[in-house]
């Protein structure tokens, strides 16, 4: 019998029981549930990462929603539980819903609800702050700074690579691996490759324009071009961002042998999930080739790192925070909440446009924003 889990609770005789496993940023998204006549239950435990056996005793004989985080092992078990409880939504306060068995929610009814594009800028921010920090080494220096090592400039001192006229590298240029990819096209003039199984025709149109606009103005165009393989981005890379899914096509993606064809002065960064990378044969990379460097958000074994990694100088490493802005957690706060209103909403028809959910000052459409399985289920799409 697991043991009952500590929570607060908001709208105590609201007649829809809405369960958030975590504390999430910001007041609306209790608002919009408690104006929808929920009682919020957010579990207070101190336990970063609940287990199965924890959300059982959360979910108990009556729940209508739950909102889950990423850390947790959403499959047969919860789904089953929370069927049984009458549930009818579960939403993953994260775009990435690897650790949902979709199949399972399928099978008992269960819409599972994501938060896409919220955090496509904030995400592709920090993999571009990770681009910028390895490639000018500016992690190393701070350590060697405050060590009190500093004793005068000198020409070897900390010097990196330059990223104007370089290649960035995009492997899935979806929402987030777009958004990256300009940032670092428009802010550093750098040529483009990417890979992905679908055209991003909206970068290639920006990248074509941006560079006719540097033409038009005496400098360098930029370029892009769309990789048959992922060997060539991985060759042809200076700087290479991962930004795909995680599934099976693209678990340890970059293993032993696709690090021996990068540039050996190359920067891999990783805000995608940490199992897209073989962290063991990267750690012996790393070793390997001193001038080789990496930035990673994300970690195979989360929350631990692979042996080794962490005494790697030619490593940046930074706990799961790429979605970590304020608007955008609250945002994803928000997304989640609505998604769990499956019973009073329909689905919203575009998930890519989440926008009209975000504004504070306004009310938000009436309709869940992101629901992954929306056609398995045979879900209303909303007609606004
Ligand atoms: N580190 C973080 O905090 C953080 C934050 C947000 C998202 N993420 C991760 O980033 C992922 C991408 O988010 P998004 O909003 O850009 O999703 P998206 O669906 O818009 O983009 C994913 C892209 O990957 C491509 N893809 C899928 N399989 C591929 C393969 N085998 N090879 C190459 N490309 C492939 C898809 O075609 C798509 O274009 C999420 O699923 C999540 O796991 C991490
Ligand atoms: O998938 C996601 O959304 C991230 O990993 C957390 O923001």
């Amino acid at each position: 019998m697991a043991k009952p889990v500590s929570i607060e609770v908001w709208n105590p005789s609201g007649k829809y029981r809405v369960i958030s496993t975590k504390a999430m940023p910001g007041t609306r998204w209790i608002r919009l549930l408690t104006d929808q006549d929920c009682r919020v239950e957010i579990c207070t435990s101190k336990k970063t990462i609940l287990s199965v056996e924890d959300i059982l005793a959360l979910i108990g004989e009556k729940c209508d929603g739950v909102i889950g985080q990423l850390t947790e092992d959403w499959g047969e078990a919860l789904f089953s539980a929370l069927s049984r409880a009458g549930g009818k939504a579960f939403s993953n306060m994260a775009v990435g819903y690897n650790n949902v068995d979709v199949n399972a929610a399928n099978k008992y009814g269960v819409a599972v609800g994501n938060t896409p594009g919220v955090l496509t800028e904030t995400t592709a921010e920090l993999a571009a702050s990770l681009s910028v920090a390895a490639s000018r080494r500016i992690v190393e220096a701070d350590e060697f700074m405050r060590a009190g090592l500093y004793d005068g400039w000198l020409p070897h001192l900390f010097v990196g690579n330059l990223l104007k006229g370089q290649t960035v590298g995009v492997i899935g240029a979806g929402r987030i691996g777009s958004a990256y990819a300009r940032m670092m096209i428009e802010g550093f003039k750098m040529n483009l490759i990417y890979y992905d199984l679908y055209q991003a025709t909206r970068l290639e149109k920006f990248v074509t324009a941006y560079g006719e606009f540097l033409k038009a103005n005496g400098e360098q165009p930029v370029t892009w071009k769309r990789a048959g393989s992922m060997e060539e981005v991985l060759r042809e890379g200076d700087v290479i961002s991962l930004h795909p899914i995680l599934d099976k096509t693209t678990y340890h993606l970059i293993n032993k042998e696709r690090l021996s064809i990068m540039k050996k002065e190359a920067i891999l960064v990783n805000c995608s999930r940490g199992p897209v990378v073989d962290e063991v044969a990267l750690v012996e990379h790393l070793k390997e080739n001193p001038m080789f460097r990496v930035g990673l958000d994300v970690f195979e074994d989360e929350p631990y790192m692979k042996p080794g990694l962490a005494d790697m100088k030619n490593a940046i490493v930074v706990p799961h925070i790429a979605s970590a802005s304020k608007w955008t957690r609250e945002g994803m706060a928000t997304l989640a909440a609505l998604n769990v209103l499956i019973k009073g909403y329909p689905v919203w028809s575009n998930p890519n446009n989440v926008e009209p959910f975000l504004n504070e000052n306004s009310p938000p459409p009436a309709a869940c924003p992101s629901i992954v399985n929306a056609k398995n289920l045979g879900l209303t799409a909303s007609k606004l």
